[in-house]
């Protein structure tokens, strides 16, 4: 069989810059769907050149201050879309509601704008990503089926994460993961203004949805949702 594979212009982002901490959520079980998720092959972070340039200006500031990036989804094959899009079909499974969605019905996370059926991450310069203090201090596993706390409980209550406080875990479908929700004040506030006006200056534009979500502009391929797996095999050749 022969696999689609990347063509020029998509990079590792390890190769671009090896200090921003990668927690790749879609190659483990710990995200919304509780599963590993279809065509994350290795728990690697693939972007476009461009996309990848800019996180490394924008790791450059964040590093002089202090502070490093994490990513959690880069590059996101056709194929893991529709695996989210097969979940939310299937209305029975909810193992991961407790944590991911506790007050949003499973029906809408489409329409209200957290999830897409056709996602800016398949065309490799959106990116899900956040702050972490250094020195980052070591994370544990999420054991599946381990008792769930929802993801805008306070940060000591919810699953513990090494980024620093943003109000909310990551892929937390809720209102108050909107980038602008106004309950967000003091520290999360400082931090997600951090987070979106750095990025800013790097040319990434933030989802109001999602505190977490940038799109680095322009696109160089804007129309074009590709599906290779994340794997080293996929990518071309690097030449730095
Ligand atoms: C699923 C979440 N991490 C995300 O990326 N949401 C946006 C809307 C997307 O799916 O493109
Ligand atoms: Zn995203």
């Amino acid at each position: 069989h022969t696999e689609p594979r990347a063509p020029k212009g998509f990079v590792a982002l390890r190769d671009v810059d090896p200090t921003i901490i990668q927690e790749m959520r879609y190659f483990t079980p710990h995200n919304f769907v509780g599963e590993p998720i279809d065509g994350y092959r290795k728990p690697m972070c693939i972007l476009t050149e461009p996309a990848a340039k800019a996180l490394h200006k924008a790791q450059r500031s964040l590093l002089r201050q202090g502070y490093s990036l994490k990513v959690y989804d880069c590059y996101r094959p056709q194929r893991a879309v529709d695996h989210f899009v097969r979940w939310a079909e299937d209305l029975r499974d909810e193992r991961m509601k407790g944590e991911f969605y506790p007050r949003v019905d499973k029906t809408r996370l489409f329409e209200d704008g957290y999830i897409a059926k056709k996602s800016g991450h398949s065309r490799g310069s959106t990116v899900d990503l956040t702050i972490v203090r250094l020195p980052a201090k070591p994370t544990r596993p999420y054991i599946p089926g381990e008792p769930l706390k929802p993801c805008f409980a306070p940060r000591g209550e919810r699953f513990p994460d090494n980024s620093v406080d943003m109000g909310t875990g990551y892929d937390c479908f809720d209102t108050l993961s909107h980038t602008d929700d106004p309950r967000v004040t003091g520290k999360q506030r400082a931090h997600r203004d951090l987070l979106r006006s750095t990025l800013a200056k790097s040319g990434f534009v933030n989802l109001p949805e999602e505190w977490w979500h940038f799109t680095y502009k322009p696109e160089l391929f804007p129309d074009t949702y590709f599906d290779f797996p994340v794997s080293r095999r996929a990518l071309p050749v690097a030449h730095f």
